[in-house]
């Protein structure tokens, strides 16, 4: 099988799933932003958040992959489960979550996938986002799944992502991830390579103008693609409209921006102050919720993307699965910040993950950090 037929079902269905799951966030995201009630946000254990969207597009994507491919075949990694969820105090959310997921999967065909016969009951419900919770590994198929990336951004009205990603035998093999409220780059050059109809390019371009798109790609293709999210009544088509996208041509510091999280907590702001500076970046940082900043970089509207958690926190395989891939075959490089890939085989965590993620959109940025990394570790007080 060459590469251009290998994991196009999965694709297909991944695709599919991720609009709707896009759709979804963005009622629930409008919704939250318009009422004064936090209902529909709770804090987890670990005090980060979670939401009605959250737990609404795992049950969503879990119960239309195993309905594609059947649920004994389906292992699925993904950030959420039921324990809030199932709590006494929390059946008004839980109500709120049936609703929610079965108001979603009401439109699958529009979508071009199967609609379930009948609504989803609470059991049932429940029953899809649990069955989320393989812990992945070196051998066979598994789905990775992020509901929500940037549950922050999300609630705060800003950037956020639904991530799926497929690993096989521990490499990730494909990558879809939808930004609903991140443009489709709109300064395309006329002659690349587009996936539409040439009598619909009209409309073709006022869609671009829209907010929110999917970004997807297979490994080993070379090739990354976007398509602007549908609205109203306009019929689902893919992969018509679909744009090719490729990382920036910017290799001179002195003219790259760089990107990296929102929150402190989640990586050094000092640290990477300190990195921009000894390799001459002159840009201020753009601070972006989620992983729409693998998108930035995998459409060329950033050229580093750089992460360094505190010590002792182990980054999670769904927070980068599907940005990693999509930047790398847009041509960009991807590696901690000891120069070495990623691990998605072993397990939920990045396991071995030197220090930090370092993200550049070609080699000649990529080798500059990583030696600055080298020069200053020791100095800094990570
Ligand atoms: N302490 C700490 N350190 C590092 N990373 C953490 C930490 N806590 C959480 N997370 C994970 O970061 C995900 C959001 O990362 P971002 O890069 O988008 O950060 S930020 O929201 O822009 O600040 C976020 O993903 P979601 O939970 O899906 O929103 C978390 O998985
Ligand atoms: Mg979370
Ligand atoms: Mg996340
Ligand atoms: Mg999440």
């Amino acid at each position: 099988m060459d590469h251009n037929e290998k994991y196009s079902e999965e694709l297909n269905v991944a695709v599919r799933v991720v609009h709707m799951a896009c759709a979804l966030c963005q009622k629930v995201q409008k919704s939250l932003l318009s009422t004064t009630f936090d209902d529909d946000v709770k804090s987890k254990d670990d005090d980060s958040l979670v939401t009605v969207a959250d737990w609404s597009v795992q049950a969503t994507v879990s119960w239309i992959l195993s309905d594609a491919f059947g649920s004994e075949n389906v292992s699925i990694v993904a950030e959420e489960d039921v324990q809030t969820l199932s709590k006494s105090d929390s059946a008004g959310l839980l109500g709120k979550v049936i609703s929610t997921v079965n108001e979603c999967l009401a439109e699958a065909s529009k979508y071009g996938l199967k609609n379930p016969e009948e609504a989803l009951g609470p059991l049932e419900v429940l029953e899809a986002i649990s069955r989320c919770n393989s812990s992945g590994g070196p051998l066979g198929r598994h789905w990775v799944l992020d509901p929500v990336d940037g549950t922050l951004g999300f609630v705060r009205g800003g950037q956020y992502a639904v991530a799926l990603a497929l690993i096989d035998n521990g490499e990730v093999v494909m990558g879809v991830l939808g930004c609903p409220n991140y443009h489709v780059k709109r300064d395309r050059l006329s002659n690349q390579k587009q996936n539409h109809i040439a009598s619909d390019i009209s409309m073709h371009s006022s869609d671009v103008l829209e907010v929110g798109c999917v970004m997807y790609t297979r490994k080993g293709t070379g090739e990354a693609w976007v398509q602007p999210l549908v609205y109203g009544d306009r019929k689902f088509e893919w992969p018509n409209f679909a744009k090719q996208i490729h990382v920036s041509s910017i290799d001179d510091a002195a003219l790259a921006t760089f990107c990296e999280p929102v929150e402190r907590a989640n990586s050094n702001h000092s640290y990477t102050a300190g990195l921009a500076c000894s390799v001459g970046l002159r840009n201020k940082p753009l601070r972006v919720y989620s992983m729409v900043k693998y998108a930035a970089i995998a459409q060329g509207d950033a050229e580093i993307f750089m992460k360094f958690a505190r010590a002792g926190y182990k980054e999670k395989i769904w927070d980068h699965a599907a940005g990693v891939l999509l930047v790398q075959e847009a041509g960009g490089v991807v590696t901690d910040a000891g120069g070495r890939s990623l691990d998605f085989s072993r397990g939920i965590y990045l396991e071995g993950l030197d220090r930090g993620i370092v993200v550049c959109s070609g080699v000649k940025l990529h080798e500059k950090l990583i030696g600055a990394v080298y020069a200053s570790w020791d100095s800094s007080n990570l």
